[in-house]
């Protein structure tokens, strides 16, 4: 098994929440950039984009993968670390990457209850696909890719043990 998994993918496609169940199941510390970042700076997500916009978000993330590079750990990024080049040659050097894709309905459903992500506000179902596929040639350069429209967590940590071990 590789020391470094990182799962990258859209808003919603389940990073967080599969990371933390992939890291249970064979035994990774777990570690989400958008909590580091919350917990390092004492703020949250939205106050950053905020008071500051989303470039300084950006290095941020930047910094929180420097930070976690000596870390045998899976780590579950945020939807647009793969927008800057920096970040991406980081993870592609320092471990296995996996995309984790879904459908922009599935996405939508997924996060519409929850109003953390300031990049969702306001937006509708066109702009979102059209951030989506704006990126989606930077989360094709990931080592594995995996769909989980219509999969449950288990099913979806079954199939990542199982790629990851090839
Ligand atoms: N495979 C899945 N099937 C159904 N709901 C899911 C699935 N993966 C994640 N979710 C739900 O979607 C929401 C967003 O998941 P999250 O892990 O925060 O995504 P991300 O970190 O990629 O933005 C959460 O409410 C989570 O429980
Ligand atoms: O796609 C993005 O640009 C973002 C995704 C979010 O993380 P999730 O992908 O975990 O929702 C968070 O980093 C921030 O709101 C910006
Ligand atoms: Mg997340």
């Amino acid at each position: 098994m590789n020391e470094k998994i990182y799962l990258t993918g859209f808003m919603g496609s389940g990073k967080t929440t599969v990371g933390q169940a992939l890291g249970k199941a064979i035994g990774y510390q777990v570690i989400d950039t958008d909590q580091w970042i919350e917990q390092t700076y004492r703020t949250s997500i939205s106050t950053i984009f905020e008071e500051k916009g989303e470039d300084y978000f950006r290095s941020l993330e930047t910094e929180a993968l420097r930070n976690l590079l000596n870390k045998r750990a899976i780590i579950t990024t945020g939807g647009g670390i793969v927008v800057r080049e920096e970040n991406r040659q980081i993870m592609k050097q320092s471990g296995k990457v996996v995309f984790l894709d879904c459908e922009i309905e599935e996405v939508i459903r997924r996060t519409s209850m929850d109003h953390s992500r300031p990049l969702l506000k306001q937006k509708n179902k066109e702009q979102i696909s059209a951030m989506f596929k704006e990126r989606l040639p930077f989360y094709r350069e990931a080592d594995i890719q995996i769909d989980t429209t219509g999969k449950s967590i288990l099913n979806l940590v079954e199939e990542l043990k199982s790629l990851m071990l090839k």
